[in-house]
């Protein structure tokens, strides 16, 4: 979106997208500010009459219906621009926001890393609002006291050239002061909303980790901590506040010391017969109009040269270049069997430090991969790869023989279920958190996907079943069932091919088992690569894969990798049966056996020592 790149070419854009709206809304409020000026005129105009020599009665009635009619277009039209505006600035809030949500979604996943999603949230909101502000400000504080001015010195013309010239003067001079005055105060506004914002965030922090405050009993302490920066922002406050109000005084001084001036110039010129009496009254208001008007433009400037900077730092936010976009020309990923390949990569989030070296790998249709390794190695990054959050600097990852840099991310994303170490869950249903793989699956579909992955039981059993809310980030739910949760999404997705990212790992054993017999009736018949660090996961793959710093150390079918003496994978294997042996208590592995009811412990000591002696009593 080019037109992210600074403010102006922002409002631009948004006012050019409703043209015609915002060209009546020009003209209305032109219209309100000229039919102003029009009723001071009248009211000239209808005190000659009333006080000239002649005083035709017919000549009185006339210009008091004028003035009297301009006042009702005054204010109709006033209120005709309001109604406008404020549809103008609603319908431009919601496109802003639905843009804005929308180009965030094609940033790459780092962008969110690095951002509190409330703040972003925010910045959305306050884009909109911010939009709403400018054009208001510029429309209802800053054209109508300059056509008003534009107007009033017209008038004067006709009165006293001389008189127009130093009203002029003094209304340009006193606006032009008063924004300087206030942009040099702009450093208080902006102390202000730098710790509002740091309040802000540090309210969401807090409610965020609201178990972590409840659980450390830190509550008296996090308050005080709180009231810190609200004393911080109150100090801050109230220095603009003061700014601003000195700044009032002193325009108030000089609406008194000017508007006293110009009358005793006009009573002068009266009394020497030069003037009329309409024309003192003309010169009075008109006086009084300008200069009060002079007040709200420099006001208005001040806070349109606010919001602009507002503008520019979410701009700078939010209207970062997306890194990963469409190739020109990206088709839709053609679907086959589902084969996987890696082909040379490199890749490294920074570029000057590789954590993937020159990594090949070909995983056919239908193969269930493990890929094992230690921290850090780099396997969940291989399947992000897989789904295209960043491109490698060097080769290519293929799905079905197709560069997944040259097809579309939604068609790409289409054919690829994830399921996370944590799923994610909306603050919705649980049938609309299923649902959400597939927006146009039927209940039928999303119940048979549930019981696939063993969550039905569970979900009929909560308050409202299927229409129960999760709570936020399914808070509500316990881990294994929001995986389960996650498996069932994978099913109704109906992928060819299945991302497991450590998809047990965050689980105690007992949930861990539930959550496996889901895994293993989802990964049937589809191409799998699961990072996994417990072994058991993935013994009975077709292949497992030993990743270590960025490199394939082994690669073969589990078994046999278990027999190799000196082989990587047996090493780890041979740590985490051990620890599983070692019920002693010594072993976090074995800690996490004797928590297990005694079916699951059973299930897990021969799973495990079946694969173990498998291996060693063979040959
Ligand atoms: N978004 C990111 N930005 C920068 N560096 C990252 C990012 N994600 C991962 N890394 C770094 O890349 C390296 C590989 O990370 P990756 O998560 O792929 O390893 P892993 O083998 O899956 O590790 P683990 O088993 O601990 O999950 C690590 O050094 C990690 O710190």
């Amino acid at each position: 979106m080019p037109f992210l790149v600074n403010p102006t070419r922002f409002l631009l854009h948004y006012v050019a997208a409703r043209p015609w709206i915002f060209l009546l809304l020009g003209l209305l409020v032109a219209g309100a500010s000229v039919s102003s000026i029009g009723v001071q005129y009248a009211m000239k105009v209808l005190i000659d009459t009333m006080t000239g020599d002649d005083r035709i009665r017919s000549a009185v009635y006339a210009a008091l219906a004028a003035f009297l009619g301009l006042v009702i277009i005054e204010s109709l039209l006033q209120r005709l621009a309001a109604l406008t505006l404020g549809q103008a600035t609603v319908v431009s809030g919601v496109a802003i926001r639905l843009d804005m949500v929308n180009y965030l979604t094609g940033h790459q996943m780092p962008f969110f890393q690095n951002q509190r999603a409330g703040s972003l949230g925010h910045r959305i909101s306050g884009l909109a609002g911010i939009f709403g502000a400018i054009i208001h400000r510029l429309l209802q504080e800053v054209t109508p006291p300059l056509i008003v001015f534009a107007g009033a010195i017209l008038i004067f013309v006709t009165i006293d050239v001389r008189m127009a010239i130093v009203l002029g003067g003094i209304f340009v001079v006193v606006t032009l002061g008063l924004v300087l005055l206030g942009l040099r105060g702009h450093v208080h506004h902006k102390a202000f909303a730098e710790h509002a914002g740091t309040v802000g965030g540090e309210l969401v922090d807090f409610i965020g980790n609201i178990w972590v405050v409840k659980a450390f009993a830190a509550g008296e302490r996090e308050l005080s901590r709180l009231r810190g920066f609200l004393d911080d922002e109150a100090i801050a406050q109230r220095r603009g506040w003061f700014f601003v109000e000195r700044m009032r005084g002193l325009h108030d001084l000089s609406l008194a010391i000017f508007v006293g001036g110009t009358l005793i110039w006009a009573i002068g010129r009266w009394s020497d017969g030069n003037i009329t009496t309409g024309d003192v009254v003309v010169i009075s208001t008109l006086t009084f109009r300008i200069l009060h008007g002079s007040r709200d433009l420099a006001m208005a400037l001040i806070d349109v040269s606010q919001q602009f900077s507002y503008l520019r730092e979410t701009l700078d936010i939010i209207g970062v270049p997306q890194t990963l976009s469409d190739a020109p020309g990206a088709t839709r990923l053609r679907v086959g069997e589902g084969r996987v390949e890696f082909n040379h990569v490199t890749f490294g989030y920074d570029p000057r430090h590789p954590i993937l070296h020159d990594l090949s790998l070909e995983i056919p249709a239908g193969q269930k991969v493990g890929i094992v390794g230690p921290s850090g190695a780099g396997k969940s990054s291989m399947l992000q790869l897989v789904q295209r959050f960043h491109d490698p600097q060097a080769g290519h990852v293929l799905i079905d023989g197709q560069r997944v840099d040259s097809v579309t991310q939604e068609s790409l994303r289409d054919a690829v279920a994830v399921v996370p170490q944590e799923v994610l869950l909306f603050h919705r249903s649980v049938m609309e958190n299923i649902r959400f793989a597939r927006p146009d699956a039927d209940d039928e579909e999303v119940f048979r996907a549930a019981e696939a992955a063993g969550c039905d039981d569970f979900i009929r059993r909560l308050p409202h079943g299927y229409d129960s809310i999760v709570g936020e980030r399914g808070t509500n739910l316990s881990g294994g069932q929001r995986q389960r949760i996650g498996i069932a999404r994978a099913f109704l997705k109906n992928a060819r091919i299945v991302l497991l990212d450590e998809a047990t790992s965050a689980l105690d054993s007992e949930s861990e088992l539930e959550v496996q017999n889901g895994l293993e009736a989802l990964i049937q018949n589809r191409t799998v690569i699961a990072v996994a660090h417990r072994l058991s996961t993935i013994v009975n793959f077709d292949r497992v894969v030993v990743v270590s710093e960025g490199r394939v150390i082994e690669d073969g079918p589990p078994q046999q990798l278990l027999r190799r003496p000196d082989g990587a994978f047996r090493a780890l294997w041979v740590m985490q049966v051990e620890g599983l042996d070692r019920s002693s208590g010594i072993s976090a592995a074995g800690e996490r056996l004797r928590a297990l009811s005694e079916r699951s412990r059973a299930r897990v000591q021969r799973m495990m020592r079946s694969a173990w002696h498998g291996v060693t009593e063979r040959p």
